[in-house]
């Protein structure tokens, strides 16, 4: 998952989407980019790690305009090297900038169109340099450059690209251009703020980023929309695919900030919905329960553990203390470095655990590398015994659309019982969110039996699948496959 931004400003704005993309940091912690436009001059500046370590201040004095975007960088597709953080860029046509959270499905097939059909070069094995390729060819084709002729570049991107994007582009001479997959599945939110000198505009892919910033939400970007502001802060906006929104439900589960809406859907209630309904699956199932202590694995966990004490009537109890300078592990691109993580940012006050019944909550277990070293943690700071309870059902299936899980072998729950996690992870009880209640928690009474992206736990991809697919990203961004790359590059 990566995090993106744009401005249109009435003065420069790369102070701004620096501030923003570090709102944005828990996105993408590989690598970070700015690029702003000012005349006819598009400059480009980006680099791996933080927000705050990818720019230097001679860099950034270098970023002046008042139209510019900005990227942190989760890979998904390619390798994690500095060449493949984004924004990328293009001098023709016009000069144009991108920046792509998402991920295709389709990209060989576009790479191959994009260079025996467009003639054009990409570079690097990053889907998003293709996408930018694609989209610079369709706005190439219209031979004018207006809000219209981008509208048009834009549906016949939507016509050739699949898969999960929620994109920001800088089009010299047009200004920000904006555009959301036909499924919506990542996220993407437009914001607003008057000053004496006009009208500024914001898009990102969190509205946390707004509030930061001092930006009102003025709404989500529909699913298959395009917007275009120009530099004097004229906002046109277009459907140019039929859109039908699955928001990715793992947003909610896991990446998003709390503080956030997507899709007009509060985060953090969302989390405390998961907590109650998690709550009371835990009370169906044992009514007599003998849980004395309920404690959330941190960070993300937090709002649904507190609910879920609440609903058992049992202590919430913060167990772990988290060292703050140690980014999500989740994101981590090496398994050797999440598992090595997991330990260095959470260490367990004993005096919670000793001779107490703990249910350990979390948000999601993925690979399994957090629970596992944390089920242990808790039985040697002196629990009786450790269950374990899972805000999210068990992941089972590949993630395609912008989160880094392409090996369903990798996935602990993968081709096993719920027994057969629970016996691995070591935990004396392993209780899971069911499917049905995780998406009605997410809807919450707003948004009864709204759909959303659900495949990673329910296999089923809304933009079907070629076939072969599965095998082919399988040899490519396995652990083993990236691991072999790091090691021969
Ligand atoms: O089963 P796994 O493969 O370990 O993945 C799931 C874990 O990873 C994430 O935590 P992370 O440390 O990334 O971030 P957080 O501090 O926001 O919880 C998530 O919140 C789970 O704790
Ligand atoms: N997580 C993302 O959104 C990744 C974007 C893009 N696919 C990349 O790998 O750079
Ligand atoms: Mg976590």
């Amino acid at each position: 998952m990566c995090g993106i931004i744009g401005i249109v400003g009435t003065s420069d704005v790369a102070a701004s989407l620096y501030d923003g993309l570090t709102v944005l940091q828990h996105r993408g912690q590989d690598a970070a980019g700015i690029a702003t436009a000012n005349g006819t001059q598009l400059r480009v500046v980006k680099g791996n790690g933080l927000v705050r370590d990818a720019f230097r201040a001679s860099e950034m004095a270098l970023l002046q305009g008042r139209v510019g975007i900005g990227h942190c960088r989760y890979p998904t597709a390619g390798s994690e090297g500095s060449d493949e953080a984004q924004p990328f860029y293009v001098n023709s046509p016009y000069g144009i900038a991108l920046a792509h959270n998402g991920n295709l499905i389709n990209t060989d097939t576009l790479r191959r169109e994009v260079f025996e059909q467009d003639r054009r070069n990409v570079n690097t094995e990053s889907d998003s340099e293709v996408l930018l390729n694609v989209f610079a060819h369709e706005l190439d084709k219209q031979r004018v450059l207006t809000p219209d002729a981008a509208f048009r570049a834009v549906e016949n991107v939507a016509r050739r690209a699949k898969g999960g994007y929620a994109v920001v582009t800088l089009v010299l001479g047009l200004g920000l251009v904006a555009f959301r997959d036909p499924h919506g599945i990542r996220p993407l939110v437009l914001g607003k703020r008057d000053t004496d000198a006009g009208s500024e505009y914001i898009i990102a892919s969190e509205s946390a980023a707004l509030d930061v910033l001092g930006f009102e939400r003025v709404r989500d970007i529909a699913p298959g929309e395009a917007v275009v502001i120009t530099p004097r802060g004229e906002l046109h906006s277009r459907q140019c695919a039929d859109g039908e929104l699955r928001s990715c439900i793992f947003e909610f589960v896991y990446f998003a900030r709390p503080d956030s809406l997507i899709d007009e859907i509060s985060v953090h209630k969302a989390r405390m919905r998961m907590g109650v309904t998690l709550g009371e699956k835990i009370l169906r199932e044992r009514p007599d329960h003998d849980i004395d202590v309920v404690i959330p694995i941190p960070d993300t966990s937090r709002d649904a553990a507190l609910e879920i004490a609440s609903v058992l009537g049992v202590k919430y109890r913060e167990g772990f203390n988290k060292n703050r300078y140690v980014g999500r592990t989740f994101i981590m691109p090496g398994q050797g470095e999440r598992a090595k993580s997991v330990r260095r940012k959470l260490n367990p006050i004993p005096l919670e655990f000793r001779n107490r019944v703990v249910l350990l909550v979390d948000d999601s277990i993925v690979r399994g590398t957090t629970s596992q070293q944390i089920v242990q943690m808790a039985r040697d700071a002196g629990a009786k015994k450790v269950y374990l309870a899972s805000a999210a059902p068990p992941v089972r299936h590949p993630n395609i659309y912008g989160i880094d899980m392409p090996s369903p072998e990798e996935l602990v729950a993968h081709g096993r019982t719920e027994q057969e996690v629970q016996e691995l992870l070591g935990c004396d009880w392993l209780i899971y969110q069911d499917l049905a209640d995780l998406e009605a928690a997410v809807a919450g009474p707003k948004f009864p039996g709204r759909k959303f992206d659900s495949s990673c736990f329910n296999g089923e991809y809304v933009t079907g699948i070629e076939p072969g697919y599965f095998e082919r990203l399988n040899q490519l961004r396995s652990d083993e496959a990236k691991k072999k790359r790091r090691l021969a590059g």
